[in-house]
């Protein structure tokens, strides 16, 4: 059994959570562990860590700390605890070599660039005061840096390079063994270690932490709980999706099969704080696929092609600081957008732009903190290079402050795959995008508009989706009036995407002549597949250019 220990005198091993909030294939905590020394779990909120921030929403800090109480809930269980230390990293280290004599720290990889200052300063505090540290991958299939190196010391900017440099790197590793508990001495710091630190006495809540609910509580859903254990038993869920999907010959089935209402079965949160180890999760379907398909043996990177996007993301943007912006970015093409349009852009962020497929996305996405890759999608094209022309910026930061997933290199490589890839003349087509067909094809009767949006509930469907072309009776039997009780649209998308598709033909034109290297799609395929786009878009013509 694992015991307590409160000698000050006995020599310690921290293990630093950051992301990885997992006790499950976690590398650092079995480097920590085999010490044998008294060890301390922590985590230090310092602001930034994990990504929560001031403007973090409420639903993502919630469910942040939810998953700090699973560990600490679990680590209890064993006779520890998880200390929640406020303050930051060096001062709490410093204040903790104080009183007990550290020997390790062992932590995860936080792969991208904004971490490195808050890293290199822990690194050469624990160097200067011959403290070991050991840093661990795991938050990424592959290291990305052995990626990079494949690939002649620069990222691969399209999808289907990175497979084929994949190819070259061989397999990813499989999840570490679970640690050994018996006779792990879990040692425990006092309340008071420090004067710029704080050691709560357990995982507070957002409250405490000054998190304050902003919208009335009857718009919070809360259908995400944040926690390794919860990730678990969601993961066995899933699974059995991936296999029905093996067995009907599909793959993928979480993107081929679009379900905007059901009980989502993503784990993208849980993978985003390391709820659940990405390392695990592709194992365990490419071991499922392997047994359903016997003779298999030869990994097929297709039937987990969304984790690869992941690896995709990471690798570009681990040595780029400006990879969440456009025009210090080597990656992005500089577009542009329009200035000064706040108006339209607070319109977009708070459903009100008179689209109801639109609308629905974004409140669904204030009210629950996700929404489905496809509904991302379609509010993506949306503010940018589809109607508003606005810049993929803006898109970033609201969606970093709203999502419970939210994950800088995934949404600024996603948000820059969709918005400016100019060279992508399938994104120009104003009917595949078209915010009204695009919902239609999603959500053919409406349901998801009508949860989202109730004061559209009694729309018969042919207006439900152009509610300005509704009579003026129909309206009023709806009990909704457009521009009253639900906004008229702010543009005209048929005029505008228009407007817009002029303006990347132009751009093409002139960026051919550069032909600047960037982050774009690898051939048509990919884009139809990643955009959930119709074959032809003959049979879904907008209702608004007929
Ligand atoms: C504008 C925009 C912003 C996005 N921002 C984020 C974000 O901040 N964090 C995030 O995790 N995903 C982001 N995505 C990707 C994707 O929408 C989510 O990962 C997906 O909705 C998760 O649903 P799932 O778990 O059912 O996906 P699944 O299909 O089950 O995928 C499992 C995991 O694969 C990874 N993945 C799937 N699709 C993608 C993708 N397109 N790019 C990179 N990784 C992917 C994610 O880690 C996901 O959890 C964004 C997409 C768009 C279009």
């Amino acid at each position: 059994m694992a015991t307590s220990d409160n000698n000050m005198c006995d020599k310690a091993t921290v293990l630093w959570f950051r992301r990885g909030l997992r006790l499950h294939d976690n590398p650092a905590l079995i480097k920590a562990l085999s010490t044998k020394n008294v060890f301390y779990p922590i985590f230090i909120f310092d602001g930034e860590t994990a990504g929560i921030t001031k403007e973090s929403s409420y639903n993502r800090v919630r469910f942040f700390l939810e998953s700090l109480k699973d560990l600490d809930r679990q680590l209890r269980a064993k006779k520890g605890k998880l200390h929640f230390i406020k303050g930051d990293p060096v001062k709490v280290f410093e204040a903790i070599h104080n009183i007990v004599p550290l020997e390790l720290v062992s932590f995860e990889q936080d792969p991208e660039p904004m971490w490195e200052s808050r890293d290199s300063k822990a690194k050469a505090y624990f160097d200067q005061h011959t403290i070991k540290w050991t840093e661990e991958i795991s938050h990424t299939l592959w290291n990305p840096l052995d990626i990079i190196k494949a690939n002649g010391g620069v990222p691969p900017l399209t999808y289907e390079m990175f497979l084929h440099i994949l190819s070259v790197v061989g397999d990813p590793p499989r999840p570490v063994e679970d640690p050994e508990w018996e006779g792990v001495k879990f040692g425990f710091l006092p309340l008071n270690i420090g004067n710029e630190v704080t050691v709560y006495h357990s995982i507070p809540t957002p409250e405490q932490l000054g998190y304050l609910q902003t919208r009335s509580s009857d718009q919070q859903i809360n259908r995400w709980i944040g926690g390794e254990q919860t990730a678990l038993i969601k993961l066995q869920d899933r699974l059995k999706v991936e296999e029905r999907a093996f067995l009907d010959g599909i793959y993928l089935p979480n993107q081929a099969r679009p379900n905007l209402l059901g009980p989502s079965s993503s784990q993208s949160a849980a993978l985003s704080f390391g709820c659940l180890s990405i390392r695990k999760f592709y194992w365990a379907v490419h071991d499922m696929f392997n047994k359903i398909y016997l003779g298999h043996t030869q990994l097929n990177q297709s039937i987990t092609g969304q984790f690869i996007w992941r690896e995709f993301f990471y690798t570009m943007s681990i040595k780029n600081p400006y990879y969440g912006e456009m025009e210090r970015n080597p990656l992005c093409l500089n577009l542009p957008w329009t200035k000064n349009r706040e108006d339209l852009a607070k319109k977009w962020e708070n459903g009100l732009t008179g689209y109801p497929f639109i609308d629905a996305v974004m409140r669904q996405l204030h009210q629950e903190g996700w929404v489905h890759h496809v509904a991302r999608n379609a509010v993506a094209c949306f503010l940018t290079r589809g109607d508003l022309w606005i810049s993929w910026e803006v898109g970033l930061r609201l969606f970093l402050r709203l999502l419970l997933d939210a994950d800088w290199s995934l949404c600024a490589g996603n948000w820059m795959w969709v918005s400016s890839s100019a060279f992508e003349q399938l994104l120009d087509c104003s009917s595949c995008v078209c915010p009204v067909n695009y919902g239609r094809r999603l959500d053919p009767q409406g349901e998801y508009i009508r949860r989202y949006i109730p004061e559209l509930r009694n729309y018969p469907i042919e207006y439900l989706y152009e509610p300005w072309k509704a009579p003026l009776k129909v309206q009023e039997m709806a009990g909704c009036y457009i521009g009253q009780e639900y906004p008229e649209r702010i543009v005209d998308h048929a005029v505008v995407s228009e407007k817009n598709r002029k303006m990347m033909e132009n751009i093409r034109l002139t960026l051919v002549e550069e032909s600047t290297p960037h982050c774009c799609p690898s051939n048509e395929e990919e884009v139809r597949q990643f955009m959930w786009l119709p074959e032809s878009c003959s049979d879904y013509l907008c209702a608004n250019r007929k």
